[in-house]
């Protein structure tokens, strides 16, 4: 059951009624008719030629060294270089299909100058079908693969209709309105849009506005000038359209009644269930005369049939499928150049065979590598250990650093002609740092999208990638997710990690660290290794059971502890096991808190611990599900979860009180449009919902110690990288 939500945020406007009184123009948007009319039967559909499916790539050579990058790939210059310079001519087609100039298509000669001033000369396949669709006022829905250029393919055509409508009849306010997943990809965003505009008049400007930077630069701007291109994340968005009056006492809301067109990027994220009710909202304050633009590399069918249905009774023709991807040709889904290969990590070497590679990987000293990790807790662990202790040079990217830390490494990691970042899923989806070599990701991404994103992060404009997935024995079935993908194990890598003993290498490293944790000299990381561990526990636990897996998952997180010198297991406390349900998983340290406490001062601290005031507890899983003030949401939340899952009525029955019943879900495999998808409420990453209530699961903001942990690391990135600084 998909709910049509688009209609539905039509009758609902929410945001509207708040303003009612307020907005002048209500009462004529209310009344006019909803434009989309057409059912899926009805689609135009602009096939792209067919893309080459055939795996071109040689034998695999499996070493983690010789995961090299050749020299093409490589740039000399890692000094500041300006965005999108590193396509020029280098850049091959991107896809199979004739390219055409620039040139011939009908482009205002001021964004021919600037394209050609970024050295684009000829279209993708992407742009090139979308471009006269788009002009001509259609609402379009593209598909295309990563990194082959969606996002000048809904600038250029955009941009073209506004100059001329301007030079026709002027209208004030914002004109074209860009939403984005991501705060780094709104920036991009913004700064390609910005660059396309450079040599129109000071008419055609463009803004973009996100969480984590300031309001009210936002409103001085907006009230300076009311840009005619914004891009925008959802949620900062939908705050302004509640609340913000501009200088003059305006509301923000009444700037965007002249606009002409949406578009939706990364559409498949924006309509899943993290962001469907954001989206809603900001639609029932548009104007239903516009021109639509839904794009991504990826989707699914659920998302297809949600689009479905809400232009269903359009007006306008319905809209135009482009798509240069084929359904029946799975390969087509990812990157031609972009090489796939697999490992699988025995239980008791997930670590240490995921350290033994990365600093492996780390010895090509031209590579520029992004890896990602399931979890934020596990992307501080590693860069903890590999930029603390390793001494290796890494950059960290999650969502639990401040904004203008997260812009600068975002920068940084794009300036760089090679280096390592570690990061989330923040940066799986739509990001375009030049010349990636290689993305590793270690673990199963959420989905199968998620995968491609993540994987689409090198291959880009046409250049060659190397793509390793990493996954632990217990997320092998993973693989069928990736169905039809060439995605062969790398024999060689894996006797190498097959190998009981960890290389020479890794234990050089690992030992001293582990002996500094054995006897308490290194707290921070032995802090950071207890949450991985924690927060590892719940997400496998959780994930497992949503697949109907009855994998023994312990011994691969109790690895953790035994490989990195803790002396016992974390201690995971009872009620909140039981919470959570691992209280009969045999393997853990369950442990009642209290009676770990020292109740003699009538406080219940810790033994040798300050006393402090005897309050909640505040343990690992806080949060996990039993939030006091939270609780009640979260049941709301679930019910309505439940009530809009197309699988309402089949499977999950929890037993809170005697612990869960690992076998009791049936939601499928399309998380998607399943309940667990609707925990995504951190929007920007695709973790579960239960690791992301409490800051140390990603929902609320670190806390300061935290933070300024990672910007010591970071800064310490940075003093690696001047000139006559080498690293301890
Ligand atoms: N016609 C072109 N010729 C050469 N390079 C191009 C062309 N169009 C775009 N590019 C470059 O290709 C890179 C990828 O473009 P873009 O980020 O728009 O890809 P995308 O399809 O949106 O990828 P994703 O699906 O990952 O978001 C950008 O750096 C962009 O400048």
């Amino acid at each position: 059951m998909h709910s049509s939500f688009l209609r539905r945020a039509a009758r609902k406007a929410p945001l509207r009624a708040q303003l009612s009184r307020s907005h002048r123009l209500a009462n004529s948007v209310e009344s006019s008719s909803h434009r989309h009319s057409v059912s899926s039967n009805s689609f135009t559909t602009t096939a792209c030629p067919s893309i080459s499916a055939a795996n071109t790539h040689g034998p695999l050579v499996p070493i983690a060294r010789s995961f090299s990058v050749s020299p093409e790939l490589i740039e000399d210059d890692e000094n500041d270089v300006p965005f999108d310079s590193s396509f020029e001519s280098k850049a091959e087609p991107v896809s199979p299909s004739k390219p055409i100039r620039f040139e011939d298509l009908d482009l205002h000669p001021k964004t021919l100058k600037a394209l050609r001033r970024q050295g684009l000369h000829k279209t993708t396949e992407i742009q090139e079908k979308t471009f006269d669709v788009i002009v001509s006022g259609k609402d379009v829905v593209g598909r295309a693969r990563t990194g082959t250029g969606k996002t000048l393919s809904f600038l250029l055509p955009s941009l073209e209709r506004i100059v001329r409508q301007q030079a026709k009849r002027p209208l004030p306010g914002i004109q074209m309105l860009v939403l984005s997943p991501t705060r780094e990809l709104a920036a991009q965003i913004a700064k390609q849009a910005e660059t396309i505009c450079e040599h129109h008049d000071a008419s055609i400007t463009s803004q973009v506005m996100f969480g984590g930077s300031s309001k009210d630069e936002d409103i001085r701007r907006l009230s300076a000038k009311s840009p005619t291109i914004l891009v925008a994340t959802p949620g900062r968005l939908k705050d302004h359209l509640a609340k913000t009056k501009l200088r003059g006492g305006n509301p923000f809301i009444d700037t965007l009644q002249n606009l002409q067109v949406l578009v939706l990027d990364e559409t498949d994220r924006l309509l899943d269930m993290g962001f469907r009710q954001d989206i809603q909202d900001i639609l029932s304050c548009l104007p239903r005369k516009r021109q639509t633009l839904l794009f991504s590399a990826t989707l699914p069918l659920s998302v297809r049939s949600v689009i479905d249905e809400a232009t269903a009774n359009s007006s306008n023709g319905g809209y135009e499928l482009v798509d240069c991807i084929q359904d029946e040709d799975p390969a087509s889904h990812t990157n031609a150049r972009t090489e796939q290969r697999h490992v699988v990590l025995p239980a008791h070497r997930f670590w240490t065979g995921s350290m033994e590679l990365l600093l492996d990987l780390m010895e090509d000293k031209k590579a520029k590598i992004m890896v990602f990790f399931p979890m934020t807790s596990l992307v501080q662990l590693y860069s903890n250990l590999f930029q603390l202790r390793f001494g290796r040079r890494v950059l960290e990217l999650h969502g639990r650093m401040h904004q203008r830390e997260r812009s600068t490494i975002s920068r940084r990691f794009r300036n760089a002609a090679k280096g390592v970042l570690f990061t989330s899923d923040v940066s799986a989806r739509g990001v375009d740092y030049p010349n990636v070599t290689h993305v590793i990701q270690i673990g199963a991404a959420g989905s199968r999208e998620t995968y491609i994103h993540r994987l689409g992060r090198t291959g880009r404009a046409g250049k060659k990638g190397q793509g390793l997935l990493v996954l632990p024995e217990i997320e092998e079935h993973f693989l069928q997710d990736l169905e039809g993908l060439v995605l062969p194990l790398d024999g060689k890598l894996q006797n190498q990690l097959d190998k009981v003993m960890p290389s020479k290498l890794l234990m050089d490293e690992l030992g001293p660290v582990a002996q500094d944790v054995r006897v308490g000299k290194d707290r921070k990381l032995e802090q950071s290794i207890k949450d991985a561990y924690q927060a590892m526990v719940a997400y496998y636990y959780q994930r497992l059971e949503d697949r109907n897996e009855t994998v023994d998952f312990v011994a691969t997180i109790n690895a953790l502890a035994q490989n990195m010198g803790l002396s016992e297991l974390p201690p995971i406390d009872s009620y909140r096991a039981r919470k959570i349900g691992i209280d009969d998983i045999p393997g853990l340290n369950i442990r009642d808190s209290w009676k770990d406490k020292d109740w003699s001062s009538g406080w219940g601290e810790e033994p040798g611990r300050p006393k402090k005031p005897f309050g909640k507890p505040i343990g690992d899983f806080e949060g996990a599900f039993d939030r006091p003030s939270g609780r009640k949401q979260h049941h709301e939340r679930t019910k309505r979860i439940w009530e809009a899952s197309p699988n309402a009525g089949r499977g999950r029955s929890r037993n809170r009180d005697g612990g869960g019943s690992r076998s009791s879900s049936r939601y499928g495999n399309d998380r998607s449009q399943g309940p667990r998808a609707g925990f995504r409420s951190n929007r920007e990453e695709s973790e579960p919902q239960f690791l992301k209530l409490g800051w140390k699961h990603g929902l609320a903001d670190p806390p300061k110690n935290e933070r300024s942990n990672t910007r010591r690391k970071n800064k310490a990135f940075q003093r690696w990288e001047s000139p006559g600084m080498t690293p301890k």
